[in-house]
């Protein structure tokens, strides 16, 4: 099997990119649909743009239904897109199956959220090892050959003796077990990007920390570019080098995992950092929960007909009258390099105003938001 571990790579190497990536879901359709021009579609990604480094693992955060195993999906070629472009080392690509989707997958691979049913049950580890090993041409020359592989995945993920897991079913193992076995497979094709969609939601939290220590250390050694999706912003600042929030499709905020979790900017991450109680933050964490129901109440909204303008307007406690009409682009956060919120508060002229009116009431409040979040 070759290995990426000693590959030479520039470090911080953009290997994949999504550049203002859209996918529209066609509503089932009714006659007066199909008639119509302008059909109704589900808005489940809009114009998110992502750069996946060497090396790094980029978190994408968001409540359910926010687009983040879209993005997943369409950044691992199982859906066409809608618009934008997919790079992979700069090259737009765009595959449909084939010897060309073949190909892809084997710089880039998925890991699902429920290792029990992405394994086939009838099946041992071996089998699905082998399998990998075979169709991404890294299963060694010889049944030495094949063995030595074998043993070394099991080895990487940690699953020792790798004679004791070998010929196991997936129900003889536990959840982190199977996990990890689903991650040796994705090793198998000694990929470039990981693209993990919730790679512990599913498992006890007791062995949670386990399962984001050996990708942590998998992105060190074999110099992996992550993408980590999970609804869990907590989780984000311990294994994340960057984090982007997504909210109802878009991408809201941006910067290093730190900052974004400590100090978020845009109301939503602040109402997301506020759900997830965190005792270094620096809010404070005795006043989250009040602080959550004082940042935003209700419900994500329709995406079959989203806001206009911020989509998290009609949630919102410092909505101002162009939050409801115009579309924040991405806005620098105050001396924070790299930190970005797509959000009128971070505007230069309504900062330098200090005339954060609302939408709906509350005219000082806008104001203080803006202030506090950039301080
Ligand atoms: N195949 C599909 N057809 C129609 N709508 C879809 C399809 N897949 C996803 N959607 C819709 O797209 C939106 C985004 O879904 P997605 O699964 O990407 O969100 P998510 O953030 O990953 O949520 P979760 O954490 O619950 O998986 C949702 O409104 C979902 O209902």
């Amino acid at each position: 099997m070759t290995t990426t571990e000693s590959a030479p790579a520039p470090a911080d190497e953009v290997v994949l990119e999504a550049v203002g990536l859209t996918k529209h879901f066609p509503v089932r359709r009714r006659l007066r649909d199909l008639l119509s021009r302008n059909p109704a579609v589900v808005h489940a990604v809009d114009d998110v743009s992502i750069a996946l480094r060497r090396g790094r693992v980029t978190a994408l955060v968001g409540e359910s239904g926010s687009g983040k195993s879209t993005v997943a999906r369409l950044l691992a070629q199982l859906y066409p897109r809608t618009g934008g472009d997919i790079r992979l080392h700069g090259a737009s690509t765009r595959v449909h199956g084939g010897r060309r989707f073949r190909a892809y997958v084997r710089r880039v691979q998925l890991i699902l959220q429920d290792p029990f049913a992405s394994l086939n049950p009838v099946h041992t580890v071996r089998y699905h090892l082998t399998r990998s090993l075979r169709i991404h041409g890294n299963a060694g020359s010889g049944p030495d050959g094949l063995e030595r592989a074998l043993a070394d995945l099991l080895t990487r993920v940690s699953l020792t003796p790798p004679e004791r897991y070998l010929d196991a079913f997936p129900h003889e193992l536990s959840g982190g077990q199977r996990q990890r076995v689903a991650i040796a497979r994705a090793l198998g094709a000694d990929p470039e990007v990981l693209l993990a969609d919730e790679p512990v939601s599913m498992l006890d939290v007791s062995i949670r920390l386990g399962v984001l220590n050996l990708l942590q250390d998998l992105k060190d050694r074999l110099n992996l570019a992550i993408l980590y999706i999970t609804h869990d912003i907590a989780s984000a600042r311990y294994f994340a080098d960057e984090t982007i929030v997504m909210y109802a499709g878009r991408m809201v905020e941006g910067g290093d995992s730190e900052t974004v979790t400590q100090r978020p900017a845009h109301p939503y991450t602040r109402l997301l950092t506020d759900s997830a109680p965190d005792p270094d933050r620096i809010t404070g964490a005795g006043a989250d929960a009040e602080a959550a129901s004082e940042r935003g109440q209700g419900e994500p909204p329709s995406l079959i007909r989203p806001p206009a303008g911020c989509r998290f307007h009609p949630r919102c406690p410092h909505a101002m009258p162009r939050c409801t009409t115009e579309l924040p682009p991405p806005i620098p956060v105050e001396d924070r390099p790299g930190h970005w919120a797509a959000c009128w508060l971070f505007d230069p002229d309504t900062v330098a105003a200090g005339k954060t009116g609302t939408a709906t009431a509350t005219p000082t409040a806008g104001a203080t938001a803006g202030q506090e979040a950039t301080r």
